[in-house]
């Protein structure tokens, strides 16, 4: 993983050459103006219809405390520029479907917080498959405590994230990569306590990437929708879940929206006790 020259926070995939790195970035910037049509972005797991509830149009603080979200008057000016750049950049590249501030609330901030509640301080926490941003960049806003660290594969989406994150001036890092590149031995990048993701990809392709290089990561904490039943089954059924454990630490339905989003993790399942170990003689 190598810095790029543009700045502390951009870094680019293994296997780039240095001497056509500067290059390369003023390419991949004059990319980003381009209007172009991408892959379409996949609803979060949880969404229901997209429909506008009565506080669409309302201001951030507004919602969110209509959901019963307590954000002090910094996290809301930081969440709200953060809101406007996602929103501006999503006119040129297709970001998010979450273009009222209901929905931004509701759906963005709404899981984000679900998810922090479950992270240790201080972790060290990669974003994997960032999109436009979430969860990674408001949990960063939230939780200065945390190291936070995203990922994106397509790189004019990882190029928006290393301008939204330069704009909002935090600390931090953007990965141009595949998170298999990320994590991989031998990459620049740091051991992860805690990978998550949301709407990326469904449980066994997560292990099929990760599986290999689990001593760089402690565990996968994921948001997903009803699926993750059907998803276990699968990643089961391929032997992907071999040595690992999934266990369900939270569920819980969004402000204005009845479907369920549940909140997994995946861990090394731990080894049997000595005594438990071979039959007995
Ligand atoms: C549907 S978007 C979800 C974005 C964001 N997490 C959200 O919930 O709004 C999934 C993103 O994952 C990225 N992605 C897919 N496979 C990836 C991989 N192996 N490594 C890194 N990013 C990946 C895609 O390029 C895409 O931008």
């Amino acid at each position: 993983m190598r810095q790029l020259p543009g700045g502390p926070g951009a870094c680019f995939a293994p296997g780039a050459d240095a001497s056509r790195l500067a290059d390369i970035y003023s390419a991949r910037r004059r990319e980003i103006r381009l209007t172009t049509p991408e892959e379409p972005t996949a609803d979060t797991p949880a969404d229901g219809p997209l429909s506008d509830g009565p506080l669409a149009d309302a201001p951030l603080a507004e919602v969110a405390a209509s959901c019963g979200l307590e954000l002090t008057p910094a996290q809301v000016t930081r969440l709200d520029a953060y809101r406007k750049l996602l929103w501006s950049w999503n006119e040129k590249l297709n970001l998010t479907r979450h273009t009222t501030m209901e929905k931004f609330v509701t759906r963005d901030l709404f899981d984000t917080i679900q998810l922090s509640a479950l992270i240790p301080e201080g972790e060290t926490v990669l974003d994997v498959g960032s999109g436009g941003g979430v969860p990674g960049i408001p949990l960063a806003i939230l939780r200065p405590d945390l190291t936070v660290r995203l990922c994106e594969s397509v790189n004019k989406k990882a190029n928006v994230l290393f301008d939204i994150v330069e704009q909002l001036g935090l600390n931090v890092t953007v990965y141009a990569a595949r998170v298999e590149a990320v994590v991989e031995r031998g990459s620049q990048a740091p051991r992860f306590d805690t990978l998550i993701a949301r709407g990326v990809a469904p449980l066994w392709k997560f292990m099929f990437w990760l599986r290999p290089h689990h001593e760089r990561w402690g565990r996968l904490l994921l948001i997903k929708g009803p699926s993750w039943v059907d998803e276990r089954a699968e990643a089961r059924h391929r032997g992907l879940m071999k040595g690992f454990e999934l266990r369900r630490l939270a569920e819980y339905e969004g402000p204005r929206n009845a479907a369920i989003t549940t909140l997994l993790t995946v861990t090394r399942a731990e080894a049997p006790a000595a005594g438990k170990r071979g039959k007995k003689r």
